[in-house]
């Protein structure tokens, strides 16, 4: 081995590790706000570093929490019990049959196996349904789509957060993970199907995050999509109220969850590729970041 090569290599690593200085200092003791879509755990091995990632911010001196999705999942598992569902703007139209089988995926399977890959690691990773502790409260909402306001089923948007549950687990040094149901305000007894981009956005605005990330299956958003060439760096609030209209299916929860947190004062809000392993660290601790990243107009501008 040329010991030119590596000791070229060392310096690399050194000023990879140095780069990071600055954001572990601004990020020392806060809460990042990770959302860990359905698409994006396909695999095993991307499940498998996301676990990992959560685990190295948690000893970086950060305070994750995780709110997962399973929009996948549950469809799968929808297709397998014959029960039909479809996409109306983004979100599932939820009947009273599939509301069970969306809590049992989402809180009974996806919740539980993030736990468990996450604590392969030391006992760090605590479950919280949405449900539990009076975490979230929920009400039913509809949506527009091409004009016409659609009738959505048992589907919430998150209208109240009490985030001590969430608090009590992090002064533990723990790591909550988040499933997005929401009881129902308005009907006692009743759970609410609440899109898991909207329920991090609420969550993160509640807890005060630094943070909101949205790990996703694209590079990030797409201005005029699929038009790979027009892959957005950063938008601020005002742009992406121009283009929210414009934008189809499941970009529109989620750049209205990054909408809501940055306006309810988290300071960036990130959409990046979680088929990339570890790219959270990367759009934690580097410069640049990656993916598409929202921001409050006066820091845009
Ligand atoms: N403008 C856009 N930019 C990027 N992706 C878009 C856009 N419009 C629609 N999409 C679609 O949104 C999908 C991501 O949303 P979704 O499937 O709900 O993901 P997740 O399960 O991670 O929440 C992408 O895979 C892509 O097909
Ligand atoms: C109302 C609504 O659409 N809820 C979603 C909840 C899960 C979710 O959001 O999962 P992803 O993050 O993987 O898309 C659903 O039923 O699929």
């Amino acid at each position: 081995m040329n010991p030119e090569n590596t000791a070229a290599d060392a310096a690399e690593k050194a000023r990879t590790l140095i780069e990071s200085l600055p954001w572990l200092q601004r990020f020392h003791d806060q809460v990042i706000v990770v959302k860990f879509g359905g698409n994006a755990m396909v695999s095993p091995e991307l499940q498998r570093a996301f676990a990992e990632d959560m685990v190295y911010l948690r000893y970086a001196g950060i305070r994750p929490v995780v709110v997962h999705g399973g929009g996948p999942q549950i469809s799968a598992m929808l297709d397998r019990l014959g029960i039909a569902s479809e996409f109306r703007g983004g979100y599932r139209v939820t009947t009273p049959e599939a509301m069970d089988v969306v809590r049992m995926v989402l809180t009974g399977q996806v919740n539980r196996e993030l736990v468990s890959l996450i604590n392969e690691h030391g006992p760090l990773a605590a479950g919280i349904s949405g449900e539990d502790a009076g975490l979230f409260r929920g009400r039913r909402r509809g949506a527009v789509v091409d004009g016409v306001e659609v009738d959505l089923g048992l589907v919430g948007d998150v209208v109240s957060v009490d985030p001590a549950s969430v608090h009590a687990q992090l002064d533990a040094g723990r790591i909550p993970v988040v499933s997005s149901i929401a009881p129902d305000l308005d009907e006692p007894g009743q759970s609410l199907n609440v899109n898991a981009d909207s329920a991090a956005a609420s969550l993160a605005v509640a807890l005060g995050a630094a943070k909101l990330v949205i790990l996703t299956d694209v590079a990030g958003l797409y201005r005029d999509w699929p038009d790979r060439d027009s892959l957005v760096s950063v938008i601020d609030v005002p742009q992406l109220v121009d283009l929210l209209p414009s934008l189809e299916s499941g970009m529109i929860p989620k750049m209205t969850a990054c909408l809501e947190a940055v306006e309810g004062g988290v300071a960036k809000a990130a959409i990046i590729d979680g088929r990339v392993p570890h790219s959270i660290l990367l759009e934690v601790f580097t410069q640049t970041g990656v993916g598409t990243e929202v921001v409050p107009a006066e820091v845009a501008s």
